[in-house]
């Protein structure tokens, strides 16, 4: 297994910005509040229980309403084969996000880039991770609740993610605009990625928790030159 070098760590004399990902965009008015902030990528949930799910017409009508350059990404849990083909013919995904229990077999079949989301409970051996999902163009770390796949509002102890990486981290699980800085700082992610941190109420963006979030990781990433 290679060592992947995190863009985020010191090479030489620069440090290269941390990606940003706000999940949960359920409005065009929302992902104009992300992308206005700065925001690398956008997350749609197509997950029914969750609170942030939109379907395939919502998810069409925003991504109509994106400038170019943002990424979008589709977040999904254990969904069906013939749901992933249905979405991808029908909405500009850039990138899909697997956050239940998908095999590596079952994320590559579709051709596109993907991020495999590893819920860190207590038992996990990370580096499994790394070999079974070795073709993911990133793994998402995020926490473990038991019986809940995600979007938890809940962080994991970052001490438990390894300096030497063989592919690039997103950072997952409770962030927000007061711990993301601490968080970038011990962690050095390639991205983050935030959804509960940045809302007014769940399946709402609040404007001004976006923009705080974005001043923050800023804020350490100028710190960390
Ligand atoms: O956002 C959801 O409702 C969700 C549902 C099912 C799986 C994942 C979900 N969200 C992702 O969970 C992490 C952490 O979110 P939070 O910032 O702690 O609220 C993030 O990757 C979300 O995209």
């Amino acid at each position: 297994m290679g060592v992947f070098l995190e863009p985020s760590l010191k090479q030489g004399s620069s440090v290269q910005r941390t990606r940003v990902k706000i999940c949960g965009i359920t409005s065009a008015a929302d992902a104009q509040l992300a992308i206005n902030a700065g925001a690398d990528a956008i997350g749609l949930v197509f997950y029914a229980p969750s609170p942030r799910a939109v379907d395939i017409a919502q998810a069409q009508q925003i991504c109509r309403s994106l400038p170019p350059f943002v990424t979008v990404v589709a977040l999904l849990v254990n969904a069906e084969q013939a749901f992933v083909s249905e979405l991808l013919s029908k909405v500009p995904v850039d990138l899909l996000q697997f956050h239940g229990d998908e095999p590596a077999a079952f994320c590559q079949q579709f051709g596109k880039p993907y991020l495999k989301a590893i819920r860190m409970r207590p038992e996990l051996d990370l580096n499994a991770c790394f070999n079974e999902y070795a073709a993911a163009s990133a793994i998402l770390l995020d926490a473990y609740r038991k019986g809940v796949p995600g979007g938890t509002g809940e962080s994991f102890d970052w001490a438990r993610i390894p300096a030497n990486r063989p592919l690039p981290i997103v950072l997952a699980g409770g962030l927000e605009a007061d711990n993301v800085a601490a968080a970038i700082a011990q962690v050095a992610p390639y991205a983050v990625d935030v959804s509960g941190g940045v809302e007014a109420s769940p399946g709402r963006k609040d404007g001004l928790k976006i923009a705080a979030f974005m001043q923050a990781v800023t804020a350490a990433n100028s710190a960390a030159k």
